[in-house]
């Protein structure tokens, strides 16, 4: 699987990522964004070096501010095989997910209102800081998080669960298939609940109505679309969520009776530490306090910073956790599965 941090936003992203920004803005916060893309707009007619520099400056502050998406929860559509229709489903490690080439190739208009796909295609960028945040794909901290799973037995049966940052939500249905009491998944981009998680939770949740217990077992599911039909009741055990995390955070705690999960999944999500204080903060509320995070890694993100041990410094100097490296994985780039827990818990 390859491994691409590339930061190349074109023009039509900015407009976008503005939007988002002036939707969630004070109108002080507004009226200045409105009066740097004018600026921004002058700098292009007469560049100067010192005028470009500061342009860059401007952008750089906006992307840092852009990641306020909204959030948002994605109701279940009655009719669920229109979540599989027009998806290939390839299989991994027992599990169905949707083929990404297909979706590329079809996935537009309505169906892609963010725009992501086609930016993630024509920029070939996993990550597009503040507009797509590497969602579409399976990232390999995925696989390691559910090897580590199943060899430390943990047990799902009845807990709340959340797949925090969950793109192809494969950890959470993994808890599905556990006999979880409740799974939620969350996702920065809504493109992705609606393309990849849901239609993902669907083919391997409801056809067959599998367990966990007997994946292994089970036949290889077919690659084309299959019919839903069988135990949609899975279904009303999960719920979906897009938007940035303490807009997400926000939303879950407002609910009522308030949101509380026993264990929270969260894959390859440490990678930008300008993202650390609302991920750390997301944990903190959302999490039981007794429930425990488990949050697989590489060790150190080339090109955009982040990794495990600043994150476990972050969280040390925050002083609200514990956390222990449970399982390091030393094939390729070095990888861990930190576990986290609030101080004070059992
Ligand atoms: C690199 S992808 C990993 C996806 C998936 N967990 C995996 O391992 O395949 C990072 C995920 O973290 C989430 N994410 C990153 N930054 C975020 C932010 N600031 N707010 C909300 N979600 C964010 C996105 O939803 C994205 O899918």
């Amino acid at each position: 699987m390859d491994f691409r941090f590339d930061f190349a936003v074109d023009e039509n992203e900015n407009s976008e990522a503005d939007a988002h920004f002036l939707l969630l803005c004070s109108p002080e916060q507004k009226q200045e964004s409105r009066e740097r893309s004018r600026g921004s707009a002058d700098l292009a007619a007469k560049p100067s070096p010192k005028l470009a520099a500061a342009k860059h400056q401007d952008e750089a502050a906006l992307k840092k501010n852009l990641c306020v998406k909204a959030a948002k929860e994605h109701s279940i559509p009655q009719d669920l095989n229109k979540v599989l229709e027009n998806k290939v489903l390839e299989t991994v490690l027992g599990l169905s997910h949707v083929k990404l080439s297909v979706v590329e190739r079809t996935c537009s208009g309505d169906a892609d209102s963010e725009g992501i796909v086609s930016k993630s295609v024509s920029s070939h960028s996993d990550l597009i800081p503040g507009v797509y945040e590497g969602g579409l794909k399976i990232w390999e901290c995925t696989y390691d998080l559910m090897d580590y799973l199943s060899e430390a037995e943990i047990e799902f049966t009845n807990k709340t669960v959340l797949d925090l940052g969950c793109g192809a939500g494969l950890l959470g249905i993994v808890a599905l298939q556990g006999e979880a009491a409740r799974v939620h998944f969350q996702d920065y981009n809504s493109t992705v609940i609606d393309e990849i998680t849901l239609p993902n939770v669907v083919a391997n949740c409801i056809s067959e109505g599998r367990s966990g217990k007997d994946r292994k077992a089970s036949k290889p599911p077919s690659k084309r679309p299959r019919k839903a039909e069988g135990s949609p009741d899975v279904l009303s055990r999960c719920r979906f969520f897009s938007g940035e995390w303490s807009q997400v955070s926000q939303l879950l705690s407002n609910s009522k009776p308030c949101l509380k999960y026993d264990i929270i999944l969260t894959s390859e999500t440490i990678y930008n530490p300008d993202y650390y204080s609302a991920l750390h903060d997301t944990l903190a509320q959302l999490l039981d306090g007794n429930g425990r995070v488990y949050l697989a890694s590489k060790v150190h993100y080339f090109g955009v910073g982040g990794g495990v041990y600043l994150f476990e410094k972050f969280i040390e100097d925050k002083n609200v956790f514990k956390t222990s490296l449970v399982k390091t994985i030393d094939q390729g780039l070095q990888r861990c599965i930190m576990e986290i827990a609030f101080k004070n818990s059992c």
